[in-house]
């Protein structure tokens, strides 16, 4: 039956969809409609089938990402999500896809939101950046990447290390899914694209985005992978803002300019030109004031994790998406060169290379010259 208000549509236990797919839970839902497990009757397993909302703009919506889905099959990327079948059903387009385990995020609250160790980041997050450069080799950018959209691919396992047991995907599996929000970059829109917590600054400010808006994202991803927390928690652009800048210091001046020429940021005034930072708006909440407070730079936040991972971290999280890196280069950086270690010998090498990071952390050494370096000394 279909909400005539809300175009959601409920699917009872025991339902046939097609007369192939038989409902037997609902899985989740979200802006565009419900996802039900379902038992292939034909094929005799079970599956996932999206309902989108039968609302024209959702269903227009359901549109391009089926297009989207079907133009990335060929690539036979293992890293995103598969379609394996779609039917319009009751005025919902419906389509189906392989009956994936947990997202990102439950994994992470399985795990009681204590984080995976360097080694499985390391996989998990090449796993879930191999789907994302996939994408963009469509001339596409996701514009939704965050813990909820990544997938694992099989049911989580559980495992115990030293006592202590970890929910993980078997295997490092993980898989990029809901491509409903895909936009090719060159007819995007300077619109508001992106889920609060993992949407870059260019997108607050209305400036143009592109591919570097996902990396942004998958940075922030990578940050709660291997701390189990989110990095930004806000809901007010200004504070968000802050929270960036207290991370990574202050926003270039000429980002500023480009917000206040194209008079898209409702927010601009809470920038103060003279000293160049961004203040509390009138209607700041206490708690964002606390959540502030309790911010640390990347580097004392990612204390006593690997170097390669807090530089990576780093460069993702650039103010400026010029400065950021491509998804290419993100697989090709060091980190993921790194070989596994064991937890307990992981500790820092942060304190052999101190005036290294230094120089890096004070704009006196360029990313080239880092991986360069890098590279020169075996790592
Ligand atoms: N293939 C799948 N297997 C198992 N569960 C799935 C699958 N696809 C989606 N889900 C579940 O359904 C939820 C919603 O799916 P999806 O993100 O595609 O919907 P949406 O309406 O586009 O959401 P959003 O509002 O985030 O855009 C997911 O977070 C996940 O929990």
């Amino acid at each position: 039956m279909t909400n005539k208000y809300e175009g959601y549509y409920s699917g009872k236990k025991g339902e046939m969809l097609n007369n192939q797919y038989q409902i037997q839970k609902e899985l989740g839902s979200g802006t565009f409609g419900s996802v039900f497990q379902c038992i292939d009757k034909q094929r005799s397993k079970y599956v996932a089938v999206k309902i989108l909302r039968a609302i024209d703009k959702y269903y227009e919506a359901g549109q391009a990402e089926l297009k989207t889905l079907i133009q990335i099959r060929p690539l036979s990327c293992q890293q995103v999500v598969e379609v394996l079948d779609y039917f319009d059903f009751s005025g919902h387009l419906c389509i189906v896809f392989p009956l994936y385990g947990q997202t990102l995020l439950e994994l992470l609250k399985a795990n009681e939101f204590r984080g995976y160790n360097i080694d499985w980041t390391r996989e998990l997050s090449k796993s879930f950046l191999l789907g994302i450069q996939a994408v963009h080799s469509l001339s596409k950018v996701h514009t939704d990447i965050k813990p909820e959209n990544i997938m694992s691919k099989g049911k989580p396992v559980s495992t115990t290390v030293r006592g202590r047991v970890f929910v993980h995907p078997p295997g490092a599996d993980l898989v990029l899914i809901d491509l409903g929000s895909a936009v090719e970059v060159d007819k995007r829109k300077p619109v508001l694209v992106c889920t609060r917590q993992y949407r870059p600054p260019e997108v607050m400010l209305g400036l143009d985005f592109d591919y570097k808006l996902d990396v942004w994202s998958a940075g922030c991803c990578m940050f709660e992978t291997i701390t189990g927390r989110t990095l930004f928690r806000t809901h007010n652009t200004v504070c968000h803002l802050m929270q960036i800048q207290k991370i990574l210091g202050k926003m270039p001046v000429n980002m500023y300019q480009q917000a206040a020429q194209l008079k898209r940021c409702k927010e601009i005034d809470s920038y103060d030109l003279q000293t160049g930072l961004w203040c509390f708006p009138s209607n700041y909440d206490e708690f964002e004031k606390q959540a502030l407070a309790g911010i640390k730079t990347i580097e004392d936040e990612l204390e006593g994790n690997k170097y390669s991972l807090i530089h990576l971290i780093r460069w993702m999280l650039r103010w400026d998406p010029n400065e950021r890196p491509t998804i290419q280069q993100v697989l090709e950086h060091p980190f993921f060169n790194d070989p596994p270690r064991d937890t307990k010998g992981i500790q820092t090498d942060a304190d052999d290379w101190k005036d290294v990071i230094d120089a890096f952390v004070n704009g006196q050494v360029s990313e080239q010259d880092f991986i360069a370096w890098w590279k020169k000394v075996g790592k």
